[in-house]
């Protein structure tokens, strides 16, 4: 997978070198490429930004700009044998990133990341580039940031862990939160590791079973008891007897 990312704070980026997605492109399973908006600006204060149409509090990035530096990164991916981008707007107003979100994102061969700072970016250059490709305006949540460069973060790790090889225990994210199956659109319930005993406090005795059965039901009703309790909009959602069916399989 290629992901470009363009921000006026390429440092802020500097992360994606380590961890996870670092280990990942030292692997080559993911190659990146952070570029400064500022370098296709050619004014002597390197203006990315101006004043709102309509008035208004803030500033508004401009058009030239990105449209210079998009196109840019466009010829270099496609130069490069990159195929089928698509563009990844961070904002508020965007829809939810959700776990679905990011293993489709994950299937796809090249992301190009567009955080904005201010009040955002001049809405002809999305619908300039929603003419060639597909763009997901994507929000992580419902606050505001001073930008997207850490929107772009989160979206990354929540994409490269899924892509192949990049997690050592290619199962560990069958169980993750919201993952399909079972567990689907729960919250994962508490993990215990040694030691046994720790300030007085046990481990629960079923995981020390050893019977396995057993051991899924536990975790799933305490999945259920978590979801209830922080997110029980999402209690309709899932399937009460999915886990029936898995526990057969068991
Ligand atoms: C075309 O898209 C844009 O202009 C983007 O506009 C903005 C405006 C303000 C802040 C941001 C950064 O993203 C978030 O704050 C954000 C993302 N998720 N939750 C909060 C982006």
């Amino acid at each position: 997978m290629r992901l470009d990312v363009v921000t006026i704070f390429p440092e802020y980026l500097e992360p994606l070198n380590v961890s996870l997605v670092g280990k990942a492109r030292a692997r080559g399973q993911l190659n990146v490429h952070v570029h400064d908006l500022r370098s296709w600006t050619y004014d002597r204060h390197n203006t990315v930004d101006d004043t709102p149409y309509g008035g208004g509090p803030g500033m508004v990035m401009k058009t030239e700009p990105w449209g210079d530096a998009l196109d840019s990164v466009l010829a270099d991916g496609y130069e490069t044998g990159s195929r089928a981008p698509a563009l990844i707007v961070p904002t508020p107003s965007g829809r939810p990133f959700t776990q679905e979100l990011a293993v489709h994102l994950s299937e796809r061969p090249w992301l190009i990341f567009t955080p904005a700072r201010y009040e955002g970016i001049d809405r002809r250059v999305v619908d300039e580039y929603a003419t060639r490709m597909p763009v997901y305006e994507v929000s992580i949540g419902d606050y505001v940031l001073a930008g997207g460069e850490a929107a772009v973060l989160v979206v990354t790790e929540a994409v490269a862990r899924l892509l192949p090889g990049v997690l050592g225990n290619a199962e560990s994210h069958r169980d993750d939160s919201f993952a399909p199956g079972a567990m689907a659109n729960l919250l994962e319930g508490p993990v215990y590791t040694k030691p046994p005993e720790w300030r007085g406090r046990d481990i629960p005795d079923v995981l020390l079973s050893g019977h396995h059965g057993k051991i899924a039901r536990w975790r799933r009703d305490e999945a259920l008891k978590r979801t209830t309790a922080h997110r029980p909009d999402l209690i309709e959602r899932c399937d009460p007897q999915a886990f029936d069916k898995k526990d057969r399989e068991m």
